[in-house]
């Protein structure tokens, strides 16, 4: 009786010696004719393997870009994974209330299309060079592999692909968290797995109903919103990248960032919050941007304070530390500095903002804020970059009632004939309305929150007034100087021509004071 140890024994044999037969035939079989015994060779395999395969990769472009083919099959497998594979991965997706199963590298699963089965496996290509580091390799690369019997070919080319495609992007938006990401410095970037952006779940509150503005301008941006996200096929026809740019713009409190919050809420978009300070230089402004998904918001708040937009203020800055001496020590500090500040520059941000890199990818909202509008280049907010711009003011008795519903839950009130008259005369931002009208204690009623806001506008109009008072003060002295050292300089002139007539009466020139005296009178 054959035992399994021979049998192990006779096939390592039988390898053994295959393995140095196709060694010998590879080196001395001519080279010309190893393509035919190829080319022959597959058609061999086509033959008696009769099903095809498609590879779809997790990356694209050089890795710049997660493909969004790949996450859609990945969504749209998920759903069958829990079927047929025995090896998940789990992701908490929708307001952390469920789990989906995704299936794990190396897991089969099957699926059926109108009677013909494919197979979907999850590979992954493994280094060609074997390293020793606790890091994945670079040449690693997951993939989705499709196969099907090579008699449906036109059935799953045709129609499967798409409908694998449509399943997963709607099961992406069913299921969808939506993020709120920042950006990482680079030192922090790794290839392995996406490190550009860190994420947190998107949960602000904020909606346009609750957000306290002029009822009306607040419909205009709803609209605008709504037309912009229908809008993909309007925007191929007038061949434009699918794209807004909004400006915000207004005092500290007046509800910038409430705003955004509100429009990602109301269009289910993610928020990427790009703060600039820590982009290095224009290179990386683009791979950040590059590596958003669509169905996004794109924030750069505070845009005056986040570079230096006019690009003259810095050189200006330079030259006057140059002349300032160079001391090595100096030097060394500046240049250490200098490596720390961001170098992206206006050009490198307009070109992120409409240049050919922001059509990659679609659906994308650029949000500029800032509290000081005249500051900013008007290049960066020309219409096409900063398409609409939005000035958020100082709380009107309009917005005060959407802040009064949201806080006190009351729809009028025998006060508010006061308030709207105090409105009216002050200026206070909604955030102070806010503050004033949110109850501090239980004891704290509609009427004691109402007084509250009451005497806060009674106290910002009196300060308003004395300010001006003091500002009209400062100005008629500032006239009042400006007018005495106008006169003085005039009685100078004046005296200084009298002397000079003076002289000439007297046959005194300077020509002749100089001959004279040795010295010249001025
Ligand atoms: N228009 C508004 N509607 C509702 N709440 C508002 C509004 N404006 C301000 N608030 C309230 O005031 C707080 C501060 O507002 P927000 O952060 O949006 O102001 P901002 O304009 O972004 O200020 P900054 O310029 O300082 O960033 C918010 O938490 C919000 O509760
Ligand atoms: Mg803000």
């Amino acid at each position: 009786m054959v035992t399994i140890g021979e049998i192990w024994a006779t096939a390592g044999s039988i390898m053994a010696t295959l393995m140095f037969v196709s060694t010998i035939f590879k080196q001395y079989f001519p080279y010309r004719l190893w393509g035919y015994v190829e080319r022959y060779s597959h058609k061999l395999i086509h033959f008696v393997y009769p099903y095809l395969e498609i590879t779809f990769d997790e990356f694209c472009g050089e890795r710049l870009k997660r493909s969004e083919v790949f996450s859609a099959i990945q969504t749209y497998l998920s759903g069958k994974a829990s079927m047929s594979a025995s090896r998940f991965k789990a992701d908490i997706v929708k307001d952390n209330r469920s789990v989906v199963l995704s299936m794990d590298d190396k897991e089969e699963v099957t699926d059926e299309f109108k009677g013909v089965k494919v197979w979907w496996v999850l590979g992954k290509n493994t280094p060609r060079t074997q390293s020793f580091s606790v890091y994945p390799s670079s040449d690693e690369r997951r993939y989705y592999k499709l196969m099907f019997h090579r008699r449906y070919r036109e059935l799953i080319t045709g129609s499967y692909i798409n409908h694998v495609l449509e399943g997963g992007k709607a099961l992406t938006v069913q299921n969808r968290q939506r993020k709120l990401y920042s950006n990482n410095p680079s030192k922090n970037w790794y290839w392995w797995r996406s490190t550009k952006w860190s994420h947190v779940f998107f949960e602000h509150p904020a909606t346009f109903d609750t957000l306290a503005m002029e009822t009306e301008k607040k419909e205009v941006i709803k609209k605008d919103l709504k037309k912009f996200s229908e809008g993909k096929e309007y925007y191929v026809k007038i061949g434009k990248p699918w794209k807004r740019g909004y400006l915000l713009y207004g005092p500290p409190g007046t509800g910038k960032s409430t705003m955004i919050a509100a429009m990602a809420n109301f269009l289910n978009y993610d928020v990427y919050d790009l703060e600039l300070t820590t982009v290095k230089n224009n290179t990386e402004l683009r791979t950040l941007l590059i590596d958003t998904s669509s169905k996004a918001i794109i924030v750069i708040e505070d845009i005056d304070c986040s570079l230096d937009l006019t690009g003259q203020r810095e050189k200006k800055k330079e030259k006057a530390e140059d002349e300032e001496g160079t001391d090595a020590v100096k030097k060394a500090a500046k240049e250490e500095e200098d490596s720390k500040k961001s170098k992206v520059t206006l050009s490198g941000l307009l070109n992120s903002i409409d240049g050919l890199w922001s059509a990659c990818g679609g659906e994308r909202i650029i949000v500029f804020t800032t509290n000081y509008v005249d500051k900013l280049d008007q290049a960066l907010i020309r219409r096409g970059r900063m398409d609409k711009h939005i000035e958020m003011s100082y709380c009107c008795f309009d917005a005060f009632k959407v802040l009064a519903k949201n806080y006190l839950a009351i729809e009028t009130h025998e006060l508010y004939a006061e308030i709207n008259s105090l409105f009216a005369e002050t200026n206070m931002t909604p955030a102070d309305v806010a503050e004033n009208l949110m109850p501090k204690s239980d004891e704290d009623d509609v009427d004691t929150c109402l007084n509250n806001l009451i005497e806060a506008l009674k106290a910002a109009k009196e300060e308003a007034r004395r300010k001006a008072v003091e500002e009209a003060r400062l100005k008629t002295e500032e006239a009042e100087k400006k007018a005495e050292e106008e006169a003085r300089s005039k009685a100078e002139k004046e005296e200084k021509e009298k002397g000079a007539k003076e002289n000439v009466k007297d046959g005194k020139t300077p020509a002749n004071s100089v001959k004279e005296n040795g010295f010249t009178l001025v």
